[in-house]
């Protein structure tokens, strides 16, 4: 009998709702097919020191995409993340979307989504398109700035701290319109030149790099895991390149 795959029940309702609307809007706009992760970074536990931290992985692959990650992690009792990144594969010129967000039981101190580009500025038809969901940026009273490693991301970026119920609503909403855009561009993606594909391969190294940059992160899967374990998951199962 399959083991039941182990789950992770999201603390914060904002979590359980990008995770729904992102894994929702996949079955609706994209043929899924399974991805198959390691047996042993489906699910893991980790607890070196202080707080445990409880990792749910979950991923798909399509036509357009080489790998549709969703992970799920809880640190100690009260710290929720979910990090979800879209890899297209580089036989199409799209950008990748990203979204993290980290939230205790009283607020979102950080929500992030992005269309980043791979193959130079990002342009149209995505500046224009997503230009309607982004001018609503304006309902959030608490705007981030990026850190330094964040030169990857795009004019239509949003990073903002969510401080309650009617700015999670607005980021949900504004979510679900990059979402939908951005497969909508998808499915109707051909393949490009070997010349461009090897240029969209630089770029999906260069966006690798730069997020394996966040200190943020890096810290978290070191306390629970140690330096060695933190650097490979970082690199194969967080920010991993395409074949
Ligand atoms: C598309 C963008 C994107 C993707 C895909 C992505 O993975 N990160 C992304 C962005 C991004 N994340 C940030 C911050 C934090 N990230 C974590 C942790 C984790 N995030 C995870 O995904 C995992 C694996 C499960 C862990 C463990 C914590 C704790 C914070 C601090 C929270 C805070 O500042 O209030 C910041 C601000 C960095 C800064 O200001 O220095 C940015 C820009």
């Amino acid at each position: 009998m399959a083991m039941e795959a182990k789950t992770i029940k999201p603390l914060h309702p904002l979590v359980s709702s990008l995770a729904d609307l992102l894994v929702s809007t996949w079955g609706a706009y994209l043929q899924l097919e399974p991805y198959h992760l390691p047996a042993d970074l489906g699910f893991v536990e980790g607890q070196l020191e202080g707080d445990r931290l409880t990792i749910a992985n979950r991923c798909y692959q399509s036509r357009v995409f080489r790998k549709l990650h969703l992970e799920l992690a809880t640190v100690g009792s009260d710290l929720d993340i979910l990090h979800c990144v879209m890899y297209p594969r580089p036989q199409y010129e799209l950008p990748i979307l990203g979204t993290d967000i980290v939230a205790n039981s009283h607020v979102v101190s950080a929500a992030i989504i992005d269309l980043t580009p791979v193959r130079g500025p990002l342009g149209e038809p995505y500046l224009s398109g997503l230009k309607p969901a982004y001018q609503r940026r304006n309902g959030f009273s608490e705007l981030r700035n990026l850190p330094p490693w964040g030169t990857i991301f795009s004019p239509r970026c949003l990073f903002t701290r969510l401080v309650n119920q009617s700015e999670a609503d607005l980021f949900i909403e504004i979510s679900q319109a990059y979402l939908r855009f951005y497969c909508e561009q998808a499915n109707q993606a051909e393949p490009v030149s070997a010349e461009i594909e090897a240029e969209i391969r630089s770029g999906h190294r260069h966006y690798s790099e730069q997020q394996q940059k966040n200190d943020k992160t890096r810290r978290i899967l070191v306390k629970a895991f140690g330096e060695d374990w933190a650097e490979r998951y970082m690199g194969t199962v967080l920010f991993d390149l395409p074949d």
